[in-house]
């Protein structure tokens, strides 16, 4: 029981009115010429729509939608999407599954991906895409405001605006990490992508959105779906529970006993989701939940489920975005259940194959040493994969030793000439504290990313100039209790190397001064 947890737990003291009939009939880009239709989707402050719509007073943006939706329904498009098996050759495979059915695999077990019309898609060229993508950006436009939504027609094309559960996730900040880059590896275009700084506190919501969304619809639609359920480190069950909340969707949860933090903890907690704290770990976790999703109609939310990396990859394109659409050397991401970095490879192929950009950034995946079956599989040339019994590591929500998308992994770093790294704790934590020093506040697993880079500009393949970008994927907040261990020096066989802990002392004037004296003697500006 979540009570029983968190008893346990050492750390935890501390009416809608519309228009009878549309008075000007709008027209949507596609009925225009190529060219005046990214013209009108750059000038448009809202989804397809260049003509303002008259609001009444009690209307909200959903309200809106829905009336847009009226006079430009989405469907005149003719993009679409289903699933088919992952990596099936598409000029002889038929199988095939409608994103409204409730399936997670294909016929021979295997993984599924999602399949987009790519050539509806194509009939419009690059630039109008990167146009309608850009009018969007920081609007509240509903849902388009949304950074996974304002991609909406490469993420769930057929999805009916009303239907979908968002909060305006995505659009994050992407750092120029400056010092960072300076001090510690001589770089001067180095950046991080801060995936973590969103509403649940991790790249998790981008794919949550997706999935709970279309959960909101197959209910609408009486399939039997009467919740949804994950197993999770921490971050995938904290995004589930509250895009569930937020629709009124029963969400369960199973966590591996005492090895997530607190913060993650109290996440689902809050937000009413069924919490199992289960004597287990992930993977363990993993194996409980696709059975009992097997047999009780609660619907899958891990990324087993190929609706999650839809929404993961907009973050891939929305780094294109932020760059003018300038593709970067290379894209360095931290590595659990292998979801994401596959996720990230089809963002990036998408933009290319769709004539965005002309190319694609190469690949780095970074485990922990402590949890690292990618990483063993990549170092014995993919001869043989073997999952490993994932050690405690506290790089946590990545402490992982049978990731479910190792096969999607692997055709991501093959196809980007991708490259995989590894970080023990000692390097993780430093790396961190490292990057906190200069300004961040990143979690362990943005450490782990972080000596990968360093690993790979030291022995010179990633180069002093390289446009590179880590992908920071949770909020540091979310695991300070690391931080304070660091700082505490506090860990065991750790030196701390760059551990500051603060100095306590005397309340008097002479005391203090003493102290501020010996500090600033030390500080190469005093
Ligand atoms: C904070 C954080 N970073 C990285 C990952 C790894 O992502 P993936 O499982 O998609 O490899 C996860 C979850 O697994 C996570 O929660
Ligand atoms: N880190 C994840 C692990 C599960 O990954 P998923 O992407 O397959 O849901 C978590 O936070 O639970």
């Amino acid at each position: 029981m979540a009570s029983s947890y968190l008893i346990q737990s050492p750390n935890f003291s501390t009416t809608l009115k519309l228009p009878s009939k549309p008075t000007t009939l709008k027209t949507t880009p596609s009925f225009l010429p190529i060219k005046a239709a990214a013209a009108a989707a750059a000038a448009s402050s809202s989804n397809n729509t260049p003509t303002p719509t008259p609001t009444t007073k009690s209307s909200n943006i959903r309200d809106k939608a829905r009336r847009q939706n009226l006079t430009n329904p989405p469907q005149i498009n003719n993009f679409s999407a289903k699933y088919v098996p992952f990596g099936a050759d598409p000029d002889t495979s038929t199988e095939s599954y409608s994103l409204d059915e409730i399936v997670y695999r294909s016929q021979s077990g295997g993984l599924l991906d999602v399949q987009h019309d790519l050539s509806a898609l194509k009939a419009f060229p690059g630039s109008y895409w990167r146009a309608l993508f850009d009018s969007r950006v920081g609007k509240r436009t509903w849902p388009y405001g949304s950074g996974v939504w304002s991609k909406k027609e490469w993420v769930l094309p057929d999805i009916s605006s009303d239907d979908i559960v968002s909060a305006f996730e995505g659009n994050t900040n992407l750092f120029w990490a400056e010092r960072f880059g300076k001090q510690f590896l001589g770089m001067n275009d180095l950046w991080v992508k801060h995936c973590g700084i969103s509403h649940t506190g991790s790249f998790k919501d981008l794919g949550m959105t997706v999935l709970v969304s279309q959960v909101n619809r197959l209910r609408k639609m009486n399939k039997p779906v009467v919740g949804v359920g994950c197993a999770s480190t921490g971050d995938t069950s904290a995004a589930l529970s509250a895009y569930c909340a937020s629709a009124g969707i029963p969400s369960i949860v199973f966590l591996p006993a005492n090895k997530i933090s607190i913060a993650q903890l109290v996440q689902p907690i809050a937000n009413g989701a069924f919490v199992l704290s289960i004597d287990t770990d992930f993977d363990g976790c993993m194996k409980l939940i696709r059975e009992v999703t097997s047999e009780l109609p609660i619907y899958l939310a891990n990324s087993l489920n190929s609706l999650r990396l839809e929404g993961q990859k907009t973050a891939a394109i929305e780094i294109l975005q932020q760059f003018d659409w300038e593709v970067p050397e290379w894209v360095i991401i931290p590595g659990g259940n292998l979801g994401n970095i596959y996720a990230f490879y089809k963002g990036f192929h998408m933009c290319k194959e769709l004539g965005l950009v002309d190319k694609i950034p190469r690949l780095v995946c970074a485990q922990a040493a402590n949890a690292n079956p990618l990483y063993l599989y990549y170092k014995s040339a993919w001869d043989e994969f073997k999952a490993v019994k994932a050690n405690s590591t506290f790089a946590s929500a990545i402490q992982i030793g049978d990731p479910v998308s190792i096969d999607r992994a692997v055709y991501a770093l093959k196809k980007s000439n991708g490259i995989v790294e590894e970080a023990t704790e000692e390097e993780l934590m430093d790396a961190m504290a490292m990057a906190d020093s200069t300004g961040m506040f990143i979690c362990p697993h943005t450490g782990v990313a972080l000596t990968a880079l360093m690993k790979l500009r030291k022995s010179g393949v990633i180069g002093s100039t390289d446009r590179t970008v880590v992908v920071s994927t949770a909020h540091g907040l979310k695991f300070t209790q690391s931080k304070i261990d660091y700082h505490s020096n506090n860990i065991k066989e750790m030196a701390c190397r760059y551990a500051n802990p603060p100095v306590s002392v005397a309340a008097d004037f002479g005391s203090v001064m003493d102290v501020l004296k010996k500090y600033l003697s030390k500080t190469p500006k005093y």
